[in-house]
């Protein structure tokens, strides 16, 4: 075993899922295989629809699309509780109806109440920002994406302040309730965008699991699939030599 020893320097193969049940899974497919950032050893993007599936990944994104249609689905495949169990040990980022499915609880529930996976200690409100016909975009501040702001050409040269990123809301929820110990807010909608005029938290981590309000998915800006790409990386490095 003389030449095992694991580098920093040696980047693991990571497998990437993006959960395939409803919604925008193919626009996650294609910002991670077009993600211009740091170099990681990503074999595989692969879509999820079965345990056996996601049991090959070692990171996994909940797209947005419709909640209440992505539970019923995955309870109905027997993906449910492989579900619950990923999203509360291995990398997991869930964007719009992705956060509310990884929240612990949500208003503006579906009539009867809807299954969560309850795998962050936060409380969302589902359509915050009203219907389809609301939908907006904003610059939001995201400090924790100035690793990622300098492009990935090899240019040199300083790094500028973090770039505003421009994010697209679509039906989207907001975080009104969380555990400030364990969840780290990484950005809010500004007060002038809110309905309720203060800054809500639209982007939040809690240890691996990663969630944001908006579709980075639907534009060129992949940062955000870089930011998680390297909390996935973090936690392949810290798992030692395969
Ligand atoms: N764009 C979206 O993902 C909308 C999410 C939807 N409002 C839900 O709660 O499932």
């Amino acid at each position: 075993m003389a030449s095992t020893a694991f580098s920093n320097a040696e980047p693991r193969p990571l497998s990437l899922g993006v959960l395939a049940l409803q919604g925008a899974f193919s626009e996650h497919q294609y910002s991670l295989a077009t993600q211009p950032g740091p170099v990681y050893h990503l074999t595989a993007i692969q879509t999820v629809r079965t345990a056996a599936e996601l049991a090959t990944v070692d990171g996994l994104i909940i797209p947005g699309g419709e909640s209440t249609t992505m539970a019923l689905i995955a309870e109905r495949s027997g993906l449910w509780e492989p579900l619950v169990e990923f999203t509360r040990t291995k990398p997991t980022w869930g964007t719009c109806a992705g956060m509310v499915l990884l929240a612990q609880t949500a208003s503006g529930a579906k009539r009867g109440g809807q299954k969560l996976l309850g795998s962050m200690a936060t409380h969302v409100q589902r359509n915050r920002f009203g219907s389809q016909l609301d939908s907006f975009e904003v610059e939001l501040d995201a400090p924790c994406l100035a690793p990622f702001d300098r492009p990935a050409t090899g240019e040199e040269g300083p790094l500028v302040d973090v770039i505003p990123f421009r994010a697209v809301f679509i039906r989207a929820p907001v975080v009104t309730e969380w555990d400030s110990v364990l969840v780290q807010v990484l950005a809010e909608i500004p007060p002038s965008a809110s309905p309720s005029t203060v800054a809500e938290p639209v982007a939040v981590l809690q240890g691996l699991c990663l969630a944001t309000a908006f579709h980075p998915e639907l534009t060129q800006d992949h940062r955000w699939h870089q930011f998680f790409l390297s909390l996935v990386a973090r936690q392949q490095t810290s798992l030692g030599p395969s």
